[in-house]
């Protein structure tokens, strides 16, 4: 017992910081902000660095590399504020790669420089956020120092969601209908007319996300940081969603869409489980018209029996999970399950890999960790 309470030994190493609390065990945030190309994800990410002066945080940016040749961990430049990191990943990008090797070396990196208080992973406008956020995720589970706090997508208000490439296109919605905070940007280039479209196009697609506009990616970082939106904590607010969106928002021409259940009663444990994974897994659970779904994420919060607390449920691709939160049912209330699958209807869905096949885009040869050390 006593063994495992001594601190760490810390390297010898003129590098090291200091700050660190050893063994404090303290988790620290990793939110995603994806975006499509030139949207303002860097203007974001400045301006989070510029206005947040109490917490060190790590940006990585997960971008194009040069090739197979510079596959080896290379500190770029250590001298001055910033310390720059090429991560190693073994099978290719970070969206790709192993599960675990964008987080080694994440932590890799805290072991070297101190721990941070956050992390800001900026992915590129092509990546599927999906598959890094699942790498966050499921890892946060196995007892890392990391978790995944939320994923922010930033879209051009003058583009909006048009891109004519269907690759492109398929990503991009990908990223609005994963996101837990949209943050329509560039507003100062459009008519009110033009932001009320973009604003009911992200809508259409994503109907349990939170909308914010802003010129230059200026938002409010309360709206940004600790969203908890992967854990139990999030469970209030999604009740309060729920709650207000009784419709069923179809954008049918894309076939992508949010899909809202809501069953009364209380559900068995195993009968949600073959449910869920009915649907992420087996792909089989069929609409009216006879059509399956490709969900993109998963929300929502049930009633499952011999259980006084509501249980929160998330899921993004294939990945789902189940949680009680802190909210117990009341003596006197109806028991309900609610749902919501944000996905493709399979009439249209592209795949994934039929695609990356034959394109290149979306993945990255490197990951680049840029530490600002402190920045206040
Ligand atoms: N007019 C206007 N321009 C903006 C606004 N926000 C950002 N920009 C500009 O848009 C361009 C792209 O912004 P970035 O923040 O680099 O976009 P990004 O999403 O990081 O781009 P990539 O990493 O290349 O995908 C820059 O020239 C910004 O100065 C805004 O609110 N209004
Ligand atoms: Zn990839």
């Amino acid at each position: 017992m006593e063994d495992e309470d001594c601190p760490d030994l810390v390297p010898i190493d003129a590098g090291v910081v200091q700050d660190s609390e050893p063994g404090s065990g303290r988790r620290i945030p990793v939110t995603i902000i994806t975006g499509y190309l030139g949207a303002g994800k860097t203007t974001l990410l400045n301006y989070i660095l510029t206005e947040q002066h109490s917490k060190r945080i790590a940006v990585i940016l997960n971008e194009f590399g040069e090739g197979s040749a510079l596959e080896k961990s290379l500190a770029i430049s250590q001298g001055g504020e910033l310390y720059e990191e090429w991560l190693e990943l073994r099978n290719g990008c970070l969206c790709c790669s192993v599960k675990d090797s964008g987080v080694k070396a994440i932590e890799n990196l805290m072991q070297k420089r101190g721990k941070f208080d956050y992390i800001l992973l900026e992915t590129t406008g092509l990546a599927d956020p999906g598959a890094v956020a699942s790498m966050f995720w499921v890892d946060s589970e196995l007892g890392s120092d990391i978790y995944l706090d939320g994923i922010v997508s930033v879209v051009d208000a003058k583009h909006g969601l048009q891109v004519s490439c269907p690759f492109f296109f398929f990503q991009m919605y990908r990223q609005v209908a994963l996101a837990d905070l949209i943050i329509i940007n560039k507003t100062d280039l459009v008519s009110g007319e033009e932001l009320n479209k973009v604003r009911t196009s992200v809508r259409s697609i994503n109907g349990l996300v939170k909308i914010l506009e802003t010129q230059r990616s200026r938002v409010d970082l309360s709206n940004v940081l600790d969203l908890h939106a992967f854990d139990s904590l999030s469970g209030i607010s999604l009740q309060k969603k729920l709650e207000n969106m009784k419709t069923t928002h179809a954008h049918l021409d894309k076939g992508i869409m949010t899909v809202t259940f809501e069953v009364l009663g209380n559900i068995k444990e195993e009968n949600l489980n073959l449910f869920i994974q009915n649907l992420l897994w087996e792909k089989n659970v069929k609409d009216k018209t006879g059509r399956t779904m490709d969900v993109i994420r998963l929300k929502g919060l049930v009633s499952i029996q011999g259980k006084s607390h509501q249980v929160i449920v998330q899921g993004v691709h294939e990945l789902y999970d189940l949680e009680e939160t802190a909210v117990a049912w009341k003596e006197d209330e109806e028991r309900t399950n609610r749902l919501v699958l944000i996905g493709m209807s399979n009439f249209v869905s592209f795949s994934h890999s039929s695609y990356a096949k034959n394109t290149v885009v979306g993945c990255s040869r490197k990951a680049r960790i840029t530490l600002l050390p402190l920045i206040g």
